[in-house]
């Protein structure tokens, strides 16, 4: 019952740097402002009208979903907004440099901090320049719910909430629904979505800008396991990149 379109921000700043980025607030690149243009190009060029947005609450999620819709001419839609959608917390590695830290613990470590499904990196001290303990828009959490790390595993338990008290309610009422996300938020969702156990998880990656739109049962699993990316050669180029990121 209704139609999902999950959409990862587009390229940031720190994306661009090959910079660990999690909860940190960073823009987006120009790179990534012409990819959310073109993920609003790939909607209307589909017909794809979503009648309501959910976005994380970090910056790059945000315009990259307003600058998709002001492409479409759907700047107007009705938006919430839940840090519950918010890339994966990526402790002590947020702000590191991917090649180097690949380089200095070796690629088996660099993968189960970025890969596997419940071993999270170091926490991240609250007095590090790149923590969140002291952001203003955390400040209505319960102090046990913001994380200092995270592996996907806590991202799937934060997120599933959200899914279900207000994605799905949406879905139900027949909308078409856009998700402006993260890498790891939308790992988790598609996870959720296409029943991928968790070490198969480790290999699927989604690439940035490209809307990956999903037809829904009535019991909200897919008509299509995997959906369906609105430009199915640029995902399978911009995937493989994501894949290699940390490479030489
Ligand atoms: O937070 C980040 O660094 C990325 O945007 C997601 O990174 P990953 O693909 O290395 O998990």
């Amino acid at each position: 019952m209704g139609t999902l379109v999950l959409l990862r921000h587009g390229e940031s700043v720190w994306n661009a740097e090959g910079l660990f980025t999690g909860w940190v607030d960073v823009d987006l690149s120009e790179k990534g402002e012409q990819e959310a243009r073109r993920g609003g190009e790939l909607l209307l060029g589909a017909d794809l009208r979503p009648d309501i947005v959910h976005t994380s609450v970090l910056k790059r999620a945000i315009r990259t979903a307003n600058i998709a819709l002001e492409t479409a001419d759907l700047h107007w839609l009705p938006v919430e907004r839940s840090w519950r959608l918010n890339e994966r917390h990526y402790g002590a590695l947020q702000g590191k440099n991917k090649a180097q830290t690949r380089a200095e613990f070796g690629d088996e470590q660099f993968m189960v901090w970025r890969r596997s499904y419940d071993t999270p990196p170091p926490p991240l001290p609250d007095d590090d320049e790149y923590s969140q303990a002291d952001d203003r828009r955390y400040a209505g959490l319960p102090p046990e719910l913001l994380p200092r790390t995270e592996c996907l595993a806590d991202v799937v338990d934060r997120l599933l909430p959200y899914w279900y008290d207000a994605i799905v309610p949406d879905l139900a009422a027949g909308r078409t629904v856009l998700v402006a996300a993260h890498g790891n938020s939308l790992r988790a969702l598609v996870k959720h979505l296409d029943g991928i156990d968790d070490e198969t998880i480790a290999g699927l990656n989604i690439p940035t800008g490209i809307p990956l739109v999903y037809d829904l049962n009535d019991d909200f699993t897919p008509r299509k396991t995997g959906g369906e990316y609105l430009d199915p050669e640029a995902a399978k180029e911009a995937i493989e990149a994501v894949k290699n990121q940390g490479k030489k």
